[in-house]
């Protein structure tokens, strides 16, 4: 049977936001590179993103799929995956968080669309 999800798609977006960010404990992903710390940072990465302009967009009701959602965090992944050097703390952390992203992305998606 199909049974579409009754929880409030914002909420079923902020459960998945706040699991992502469970394995950010550095915080490296949670504000927006710093452009002081990082002054090169937007020569290199043209669509900068990061986990509190994530929250932003889901208080905005600016994500209409868990696609839209995937696509920001695979931004965040992308950028850092770019931006720093293979043999970098930053780079390996962007691999990590790939890689948890993918399980907790489809666990997500997989309770949003339960057919029984
Ligand atoms: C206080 C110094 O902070 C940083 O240099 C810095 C802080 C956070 C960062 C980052 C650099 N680079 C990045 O690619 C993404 C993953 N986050």
């Amino acid at each position: 049977v199909l049974e579409m999800q009754l929880t409030p798609f914002p909420i079923i977006l902020r459960v998945a936001l706040d699991q992502l960010q469970e394995k950010d404990q550095a915080k490296i992903f949670a504000q927006p590179v710093s452009v002081t710390e990082v002054p090169d940072y937007l020569d290199h990465i043209k669509h900068p993103m990061d986990f509190s302009t994530m929250r932003k967009r889901i208080d905005g009701h600016e994500y209409q799929s868990l696609d839209e959602f995937e696509e920001d965090f695979n931004l965040i992944i992308n950028n850092c995956l770019k931006y720093n050097a293979k043999d970098t703390y930053f780079y390996r952390a962007g691999v990590r968080m790939r890689d948890h992203g993918g399980v907790i992305l489809r666990r997500t998606r997989r309770e949003t669309e339960r057919i029984g």
